[in-house]
């Protein structure tokens, strides 16, 4: 086997790896972030709400699928940099198409591998998502650190511009029509107008500075937000067309970006996580049923509702807004975390994690029957 360029990744408290050039030649930064998913790479890499973050996979072997045509979740890659443990010398599957690092190269994303991941995740899990600069180009971490200390923050980007469609566009329904729904699109995966197209709905996917009159010229029965990149602190846009939505009742429904959009929208605040929650294996507590999913997740920021103390479980009763009562009706078992919002006296509901998630778990799946259900009955589950 050809030896293969060394690289180096340093993160911005000086901690220093070093590893093997995986992907693209090159240098690259973003948000050090890991996620604990044992499959789904493919979906992982083009989710749009990785943009600007380097992703580490705690799954030590990594590209043994390959690549194929069907799972990716939009249009390209969107991780800032990959950070693997052992990447796959050979991708076997039959729905393949391509090997995983071709694909990387292809699309110019620098990525490392042969890096202790255990280590930099522990790491990330002690002291708090970073940023990080991965370098196949230069063997200098202390020039490298520089310019990692010089490279974007997370707090404070706002980057639905940068994901969004340029154009509206429409997934239709599959069998009979039942619903039409508007989407705003902040960053949001091909699994979702196709969840809701099984049950009957066509969506009409709409860019993120679109208005509520552009909303409402779609027909929509009802509205969606979708997740994305960035600090939702900076969705002001996007925030303000919630609060039209929720003033005119009609039914919404969010997913992660879109729900921490809607809490926003109810005056709550936003604050972000130590490491986040990335991963496929996340204990979620609906507390209308008293069930417990096993659900996807991405985010490092989450809701923060009055009277909730940090790491406490909040407490579960109704809580005034400007829009009526709203209830946490998803809590997070591993650490207390907001995971959804239920608005009793409108028509909305959300949550932080993923029901569309591919490669699943579908146990969250019901969410989209919920929504169905809201649009049907005009009134809240
Ligand atoms: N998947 C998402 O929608 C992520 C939302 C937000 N960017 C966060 O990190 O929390």
């Amino acid at each position: 086997m050809t030896k293969r360029r060394p690289a180096i990744l340093v993160l911005e408290d000086g901690r220093t790896f070093h590893g093997e050039a995986y992907g693209s030649v090159g240098e690259t930064f973003g948000e050090a972030v890991f996620n604990t998913g044992m499959t789904g790479y493919q979906e992982t890499l083009t989710d749009p709400s990785y943009h600007r973050q380097v992703v580490v996979q705690t799954a030590p072997h990594i590209g043994n699928t390959g690549v194929n045509g069907e799972d990716d979740e939009s249009s390209r890659i969107w991780v800032a940099g990959y950070v693997v443990r052992d990447p796959a010398r050979i991708g076997s599957n039959w729905r393949a198409t391509g090997g995983l690092e071709d694909r990387l190269a292809a699309e110019g994303v620098v990525g490392i591998g042969g890096v202790d991941t255990r280590a930099l995740t522990r790491h990330l899990r002690d002291r708090g998502a970073m940023r990080v600069g991965i370098s196949s180009v230069d063997d200098d971490p202390r020039a490298l650190l520089d310019r990692v200390r010089r490279s974007p923050q997370m707090v404070g980007a706002d980057l639905s511009a940068e994901v969004t469609t340029a154009e509206p566009y429409v997934v239709e329904a599959q069998g009979e029509h039942r619903f039409t729904v508007a989407a705003l699109d902040l960053g949001i995966k091909r699994n979702v107008p196709r969840r809701l197209a099984a049950r009957g709905v066509t969506t009409h996917v709409l860019p993120a500075t679109a208005t509520i009159e552009d909303l409402l010229a779609t027909g929509a029965d009802a509205v969606f937000f979708s997740p994305g990149p960035g600090d939702p602190a900076t969705a002001d846009g996007p925030v303000a067309l919630a609060r039209e939505v929720l003033t005119r009742r009609i039914p919404l429904f969010g997913i992660c970006f879109g729900s921490q959009i809607l809490g926003r929208a109810l005056g709550f605040g936003t604050y972000k996580l130590g490491y986040g929650h990335r991963g496929i294996n996340q204990p979620v507590l609906d507390r209308a049923t008293g069930k417990v999913e096993v659900t996807s997740h991405n985010h490092g920021f989450a809701v923060r509702v009055p009277g909730a103390q940090a790491g406490a479980v909040v407490p579960d009763q109704v809580i005034d807004t400007e829009f009526g009562g709203v209830q946490v009706s998803h809590v997070c078992l591993n650490d207390n975390v907001v995971e959804g919002l239920r608005a009793k006296d409108v028509p909305a509901f959300t949550v932080q994690y993923h029901p569309e998630a591919a490669a699943g778990p579908h146990d969250a799946d019901y969410l989209f029957d919920r929504f169905a259900e809201l649009i049907e009955g005009g009134k809240n589950a």
